[in-house]
């Protein structure tokens, strides 16, 4: 079963516009939702939560189209952009006690585990918590409700090195009986190398690859070599780089011959990334 199902959604502002992604995330998976600043990744997790209105598309989540189920969905879906930023006078305890009222099946015993584990202290204010904090207090509501899907934008920016790591261990937990999926988007491609099982990429709001994240790097080689072989590959690279030794670009790999005598590696994610909004630069 498909936890989420995004079908052809466009959406349009002023100088910007999402155009016709698509992109499934199977039950039991985390999926890792990457592109750089402004490439779409908030518009697209506000479209399938309906907190912004689409111009065209077709959202399910765990099997149901998401607005016409839009209230039943919003009690198993956790959702989470960044940290809490309401309520800021008020302690942890008050807020809790609002939000808790929201869900039939809120979990007060596992509310209590994420704080303890989060070490955060319920008579805090929210405006004296840290931002990694907030973080972590929107991750421990979005956890203890029974949540089967959870969308987070950027869950691990703003924690430290430390703090992130737990937190994609706990991913890793949470998915583990194969009943909950994460979807969770981020810039940090180190993060997703660490525990996600499938990527999507989104550059300027379309989708340019989403996949299981071995095929996803294998899409693509790294190669190096020196300028007469830089002619020789030239118009299939993606983007390239000079210096003084030669060059090294990204190509697709069904683009490159195995055959050939130029150097080539697997790319990370960083790499895909850089070489993909490169092209933009080398092509206006
Ligand atoms: N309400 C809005 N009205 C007009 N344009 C908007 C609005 N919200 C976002 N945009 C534009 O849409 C584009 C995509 O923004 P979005 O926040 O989805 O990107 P992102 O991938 O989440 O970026 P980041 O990693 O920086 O958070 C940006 O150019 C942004 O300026």
């Amino acid at each position: 079963m498909l936890a989420l199902d995004v079908r052809n959604l466009n959406k349009k502002y002023e100088h910007f516009q999402l155009k016709d992604v698509s992109f499934q995330v199977k039950k039991g998976y985390i999926m890792g939702f990457i592109g750089a600043n402004g490439a779409g990744k908030t518009t697209t997790i506000k479209s399938i939560l309906n907190l912004t209105t689409i111009d065209s598309g077709e959202i399910s989540t765990l099997g149901k189209n998401f607005i016409e189920h839009e209230l039943e969905m919003k009690q198993v879906i956790g959702y989470a952009f960044g940290g809490v930023n309401y309520y800021t006078r008020s302690k942890i305890k008050k807020v809790t006690n609002v939000i808790k009222n929201f869900y039939e099946n809120w979990e007060e015993e596992t509310y209590y585990n994420y704080l303890k584990r989060f070490n955060l202290d319920e008579n805090k204010k929210i405006a004296e918590l840290s931002e990694g904090m907030k973080v972590k207090y929107n991750l421990a509501l979005a956890l203890s409700h029974g949540s089967k899907l959870l969308i987070l934008d950027e869950p691990t920016s703003g924690l430290d090195p430390v703090a992130r790591d737990n937190l994609l261990e706990l991913f890793q937990e949470l998915v583990e009986e194969g009943e909950v999926s994460i979807l969770f988007s981020t810039h940090i491609t180190s993060d997703l190398e660490k525990c996600a099982d499938y990527i999507t990429y989104i550059h300027n709001g379309e989708i340019i690859n989403s996949s299981e994240k071995e095929d996803f790097i294998n899409t693509y080689r790294l190669l190096s070599g020196d300028d007469s072989q830089l002619a020789k590959v030239k118009d299939q690279l993606i983007s390239y780089k000079q210096n003084s030794f030669g060059f090294t670009g990204l190509i697709h790999d069904q683009d490159f011959d195995p055959k050939s005598d130029i150097n080539s590696v697997r790319p990370n994610l960083e790499e895909i990334m850089i070489y993909f909004s490169k092209r933009e630069d080398m092509y206006v």
